[in-house]
């Protein structure tokens, strides 16, 4: 199992033979030929095993998560409030995930046996009328033991609107969950989790979205959204704002430079082409090229994107913690093996300005196009 590098030091292969264990993990049986070696790093899979099914029912009631789509994705609190709906269903509760908008996500991973999606839902409209007529509707239409909304922006407005409509008892600012206790923000004290508490807001960070199964993930065509004329709203549209006004902490797309870019119009140029926010690191700002307040990381702002572009940042531990809840983390830098590597989702080696160039050029086509 040993050979001897270059230099004559004996070196253990790392990619030996190995064994999955039931739980995923890879372990080596030493002197040991049985197993598979393990693939080229690059090429890796992560090794884990199939999550059994939840539950396959029959069901005879559900528990309905409410949430709206942006971009056809989940947000955080959305997934969480999924992973407490399957993990507070009994074996004959059916999780099922009502979406206004589209959703491209895999549904069964996150929890959700079946999937209601009202696609004709507008999100540049505001439907607040329209959304509680639909779930008025779903109420009438199935057995619904539990509804449950993640408590912020429209999912939490929805889910106020709902519970007082419908007259449910309901239990807002959910911070923490288990099988059978509740704690809301406005108390240190548990409570028993009662079967009464029909409709649940909960804040983020309430539960954790690992789940040790996975649902069914059917999907199913929504009944329609009809419009509902409300005579106090007159309804404007959504107007755009400017991402370069917006606080970094808000910022759902962040472009973010580092000290490995030297052509700084260009940063604010793509990053007026993807509507994005500009953040840099402490170097970047250190040499004058941004502004104190674009400073990411311990001694700058915490910054919880949906996507953040890393653009020539090597990924310092102090840059890192600033950016420990974006989701995708995209890194471009000329090494491979930086630190920010180890964080991002996709690491594209390449020059700064080269892929700068070539970005912005793609997404104003695009946007020309669309
Ligand atoms: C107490 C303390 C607090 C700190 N707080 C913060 C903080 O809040 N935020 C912060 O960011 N840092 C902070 N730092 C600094 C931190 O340790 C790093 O020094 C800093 O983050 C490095 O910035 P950088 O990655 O931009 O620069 P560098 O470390 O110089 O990295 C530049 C990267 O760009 C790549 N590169 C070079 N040329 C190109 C090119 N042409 N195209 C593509 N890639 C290229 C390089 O491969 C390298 O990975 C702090 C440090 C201390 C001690």
């Amino acid at each position: 199992m040993t050979s001897l590098s270059p230099t004559g030091v004996p070196r253990i292969d790392p990619r030996r033979p190995a064994i999955l264990t039931p739980a995923g993990l890879r372990r080596i049986v030493l002197g040991s030929l049985e197993g598979v070696r393990a693939q080229h790093p690059l090429q890796a899979n992560h090794g884990e095993a199939p999550k059994p099914v939840r539950s396959t029912g029959p069901f005879s009631q559900c528990t309905v998560v409410v949430t709206h789509t942006e971009r056809g994705g989940l947000s955080d609190g959305a997934r969480q409030a999924l992973a407490a709906a399957a993990i507070l269903a009994s074996p004959h509760t059916e999780v099922v995930l009502a979406v206004l908008g589209t959703c491209h996500e895999d549904m069964a991973a996150l929890g959700a046996d079946r999937t209601l999606i009202a696609e004709q839902f507008d999100p540049a409209h505001y439907q607040l009328g329209a959304s509680v007529q639909w779930l008025l509707g779903l109420q009438a239409a199935m057995r619904t033991a539990q509804w449950l909304f993640a408590d912020s922006e429209a999912d939490g407005d929805l889910g106020r609107r709902f519970a007082v409509t419908s007259q449910l008892p309901v239990r807002c600012a959910v911070v923490e969950l288990t099988a059978d206790a509740v704690r809301t923000a406005a108390s240190p004290l548990h409570d028993a989790l009662s079967a009464h508490t029909a409709v649940m807001l909960l804040r983020k960070g309430a539960v954790s979205t690992k789940l040790p199964f996975v649902g069914l993930g059917q999907r199913a065509t929504a009944p329609a959204l009809e419009p509902v004329a409300d005579a106090q709203i007159q309804d404007l549209g959504v107007q755009p704002g400017n991402p370069e006004s917006l606080a970094l902490e808000e910022a759902d797309l962040i472009v973010a430079a580092g000290n490995g870019v030297n052509d700084v119009p260009l940063v604010h140029a793509l990053a007026k082409t993807l509507g994005a926010a500009v953040g840099a690191s402490r170097v970047a700002v250190d040499d004058g090229r941004f502004h104190r307040g674009q400073q990411i990381g311990a001694t700058g702002k915490t910054v919880s994107a949906s996507a953040y572009i890393a653009i020539g940042i090597s990924g310092a531990v102090q840059h890192l913690q600033g950016i420990k809840d974006c989701r995708h983390v995209i890194a471009i830098n000329l090494d491979g093996s930086a630190p920010i590597a180890r964080r991002a989702n996709l690491t594209v080696v390449e020059d700064s300005s080269a892929l700068m160039q070539a970005l912005n050029d793609l997404a104003r086509q695009h946007k020309e196009h669309a």
